[in-house]
C-alpha cells in the first residue's frame, strides 16, 4: 500500500471509478486514500459506503491529494480546470490526465501555470488489472513519469510513447475494447445461431478471444502464424474466414480504429 500519496479522482464515471477500483484490487491504495468526486454525489454512494472519500468539492479534493487524476469528459475540462486553479500547488501536485484529445500544454495553458502533467490513456480493463496503457509527458521529470507508469503497472501493462501519438493510443487501446467485445458479442450471436445456448456461446467465445489473445501475448508469435496453424486445406476455417474477408471484415476493423483516432484528435477542440 502507498501510505505517503493520496490520489484525487476529479470526475468519477465509467474510467475515473474503474482506476479506482483496479487501484484498491491491486493492493495500492486503500479505499480511504482515494477521493472520488462528481457533482451527482448520490451516484457515489455505494463507492462511500465501501470507505472511499467522495465529495462534490473538487477544491477540497485537490487541496487534500498529491496526484490529481482529471477523468471528466473533453468537453468538462476547462470548467473543472477553472474550478480548481487556485488550489494547485506546482511543487506538491502531479496532474494526471486521462481526457481525450487534451494535450499536456492545453492544461498548462488553460491553468497558466507549469504545473507537470503526464496523459495516461488506460481502458476499462483497468478494473481488473488488465489495461493496455499509455503515458505521455512534455514536461514531467523522469522520477514523475515513473511514479506514473508504476502506477499503471500494477493494473495492467503500460508503455511511454511520444505525445503525439496520444490519439492513435486512445483509438487502438481505449476504444479498442470496445471493438474487441463487440467481436466477442458477434462471434457468440454466431454460436446462438449454430446452436448453442445464449450464455454458453458467450462464455465459449470469450474464452476464444482470451486464447488467441494469450497465443500472441505468450508465444510472441503473429497472427498470421498462429492463423495458419488452424486452416486446414479445403477446410472450414479458411472458408469461414475467407468469407468475413469478403465482407469486409479486416477493412472494417482498420476502418474503425481510423474513424475513432479522427474524432478522438478533434473531441476537445470542437467543444
Ligand atoms: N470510458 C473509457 O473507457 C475511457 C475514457 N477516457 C476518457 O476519460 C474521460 C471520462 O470518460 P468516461 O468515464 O467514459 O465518462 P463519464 O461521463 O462516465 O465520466 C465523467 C464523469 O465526470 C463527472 N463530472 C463532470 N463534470 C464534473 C466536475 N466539474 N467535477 C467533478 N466531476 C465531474 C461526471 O459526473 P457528474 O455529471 O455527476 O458530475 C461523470 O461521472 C473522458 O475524457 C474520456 O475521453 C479515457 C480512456 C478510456
Ligand atoms: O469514447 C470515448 O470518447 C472514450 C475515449 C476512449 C474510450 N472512451
Amino acid at each position: 500500500m502507498n501510505s505517503e500519496k493520496t490520489i484525487a479522482i476529479l470526475g468519477s464515471g465509467n474510467i475515473g471509478l474503474s482506476l479506482a477500483k483496479g487501484l484498491v484490487k491491486a493492493g495500492i491504495y486503500q479505499p480511504e486514500q482515494i477521493t472520488l468526486t462528481r457533482r451527482n454525489i448520490a451516484a457515489l454512494a455505494e463507492l462511500g459506503n465501501a470507505g472511499y472519500q467522495i465529495t462534490s468539492d473538487n477544491l477540497q479534493a485537490v487541496k487534500g491529494a498529491n496526484i490529481i487524476v482529471l477523468a471528466v469528459l473533453p468537453q468538462q475540462l476547462k470548467k473543472l480546470l477553472d474550478e480548481i486553479k487556485e488550489a494547485i500547488n506546482p511543487a506538491k501536485h502531479l496532474l494526471i490526465s486521462i481526457i481525450t484529445g487534451v494535450a499536456c500544454i492545453d492544461i498548462r495553458q488553460h491553468l497558466d501555470m507549469d504545473v507537470q502533467v503526464v496523459r495516461s490513456m488506460p481502458n476499462t480493463a483497468i478494473a481488473i488489472g488488465q489495461s493496455m496503457t499509455c503515458i505521455a509527458s512534455d514536461n514531467a521529470s523522469v522520477v514523475n513519469l515513473s511514479i506514473v507508469k508504476e502506477l499503471f503497472d500494477t493494473v495492467g501493462v503500460t508503455i511511454q510513447i511520444n505525445e503525439e501519438l496520444m490519439t492513435s493510443a486512445t483509438a487502438l487501446c481505449a476504444c479498442g475494447i470496445a471493438f474487441f467485445l463487440r467481436s466477442i458479442r458477434a462471434a457468440s450471436q454466431g454460436g446462438t445461431e449454430i446452436g448453442f445456448h445464449a450464455h454458453d456461446a458467450l462464455k465459449m467465445a470469450a474464452q476464444t478471444a482470451k486464447g488467441a489473445a494469450d497465443l500472441l501475448l505468450q508465444l510472441a508469435s503473429h497472427p498470421e502464424q498462429e492463423i495458419d496453424k488452424v486452416t486446414s486445406p479445403k477446410g472450414c476455417t479458411i472458408a469461414g474466414l475467407n468469407e468475413m474477408e469478403h465482407n469486409g471484415f479486416s477493412s472494417a476493423m482498420i476502418k474503425g480504429i481510423k474513424m475513432s483516432a479522427d474524432i478522438a484528435a478533434v473531441l476537445y477542440k470542437r467543444d
